[in-house]
C-alpha cells in the first residue's frame, strides 16, 4: 500500500507500508528511515481506525500524527479514516513537554469564553497537574457567591483586589494549571504574580467568541449584561470594546496560542472547527518553544 501523506507547510511527503511497523492496537509507527531521509523528526504514529462520521472528522484512508517544529499534524488523501490521533499526539507532547516545566505553574489568559477553563482542564490532565479557576477561588473567598452576585454587590473593583489575591497565593504554588479571569491582564501587579509561572494567552477571534457566549448565555459574566439585541450581537458588542481595551495587556503573556494560524495551519476554514484537542496540543508545542527558549535545551 502507498499514500500521500499530507502537506506540512511546503512539505509533500509520500510514504509507504513498508516502512510502517503495526502494533496490537492497531496503530503503527513509522519506522526510523522515514523521519532521517525526509529530515522529519519524530512522526509519533500512523493509524487505520474504521470510518466515524462527525463533523469533527474528515473522512480519510490513513491518518498520520506528526510533529516537525511548531506543526502539529496532519495527514490526508482517500477514504475511511480519522485525520491522526490527536489524543496520542496530546499525551506524547504533554510527556515530552512536562519534565522541562519543573513543576512550574500555568496560567491561561484570554477573553471570556477563550477557552480558558476548556483547554486548561485538558492540559492539567495531561501534564498531570491540578486544575484550578481564578473566579472559583474569589467565590470561595467571598462565602460561595457568584462572580455575578460579587459585581452586583460590591462592585467590579472590589472583584478585582479579591483576584488580585487570589493571584498572590497562587504564585507561591506548583503544579496547577489557572484559568484566570478575562480581565486579570488588566492590573500590572497580576503579571508580576504570574512571572513565577509561564502565562498562555489563547487569542480567539469576536466572532467565535460571541458565538461561544452566546450559547451558553451571559449569566454568569456580568461584564456583558446591560446590553440590547440578541445574544450573539450583544456579546459581539461588548467584546470589541473589551478587546480594544485590553488587546495589548493581552500580548504581555509569555506564550501566544492564536486560533486563526492554528486553523489555517491545519487547513481549516474556520477557527470553530478547531476542537479542544488540537489546542491544547497547539498550546503545548508553544510552551514548549518557550521552555526551549527559556532554558536552553533542545527536543529534537
Ligand atoms: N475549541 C472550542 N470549540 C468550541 N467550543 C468551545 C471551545 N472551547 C471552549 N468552548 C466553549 O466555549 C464556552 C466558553 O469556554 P470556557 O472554557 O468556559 O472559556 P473561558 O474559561 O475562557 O471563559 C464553553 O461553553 C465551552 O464549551
Ligand atoms: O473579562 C472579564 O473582565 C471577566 C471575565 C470573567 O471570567 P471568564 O473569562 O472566565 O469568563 C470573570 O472574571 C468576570 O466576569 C470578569
Amino acid at each position: 500500500m502507498e499514500v500521500n501523506v499530507g502537506h506540512l507547510q511546503n512539505l509533500s511527503i509520500r510514504i509507504d507500508s513498508g516502512m510502517f511497523a503495526r502494533k496490537p492496537s492497531g496503530s503503527v509507527r513509522f519506522l526510523p528511515p522515514i523521519s532521517k531521509q525526509q529530515k522529519l523528526p519524530p512522526v509519533v504514529s500512523a493509524f487505520q481506525q474504521p470510518l466515524r462520521l462527525s463533523n469533527r472528522c474528515r473522512t480519510i484512508s490513513v491518518g498520520a500524527s506528526c510533529y516537525r517544529e511548531n506543526i502539529s499534524g496532519l495527514a490526508l488523501e482517500t477514504e475511511n479514516f480519522h485525520p491522526f490521533d490527536k489524543d496520542l499526539l496530546l499525551k506524547n507532547k504533554s510527556q515530552e513537554v512536562q519534565p522541562h516545566l519543573n513543576g512550574k505553574c500555568i496560567y491561561l489568559v484570554g477573553m471570556m469564553g477563550s477557552g480558558k477553563t476548556t483547554i486548561g482542564k485538558i492540559l492539567a490532565k495531561e501534564l498531570s497537574y491540578a486544575f484550578s479557576d481564578s473566579d472559583t477561588l474569589v467565590e470561595q473567598e467571598v462565602g460561595g457567591t457568584s462572580v455575578a452576585e460579587i459585581f452586583k454587590l460590591y462592585g467590579e473593583d472590589f472583584f478585582r483586589d479579591k483576584e488580585t489575591e487570589v493571584l498572590r497565593k497562587l504564585s507561591s504554588m506548583h503544579g496547577f494549571v489557572i484559568s484566570t479571569g478575562g480581565g486579570i491582564v488588566v492590573r500590572p501587579i497580576n503579571w508580576k504574580y504570574m512571572q513565577n509561572g509561564i502565562s498562555i494567552w489563547l487569542d480567539v477571534p469576536l466572532e467565535a467568541l460571541a458565538k461561544r457566549i452566546a450559547a451558553v448565555g451571559t449569566d454568569s459574566r456580568p461584564l456583558l449584561h446591560n446590553e440590547s439585541g440578541n445574544g450573539y450581537t450583544k456579546a459581539f458588542r461588548r467584546l470589541s470594546v473589551l478587546l480594544e481595551e485590553r488587546g495589548d495587556a493581552y500580548t504581555n503573556a509569555n506564550v501566544k496560542v492564536c486560533l486563526g494560524s492554528l486553523a489555517a495551519k491545519l487547513g481549516l476554514s474556520d477557527v470553530c472547527n478547531l476542537t479542544p484537542e488540537d489546542i491544547a496540543i497547539e498550546a503545548l508545542v508553544q510552551i514548549q518553544h518557550f521552555v526551549e527558549h527559556e532554558d536552553g535545551y533542545c527536543t529534537s
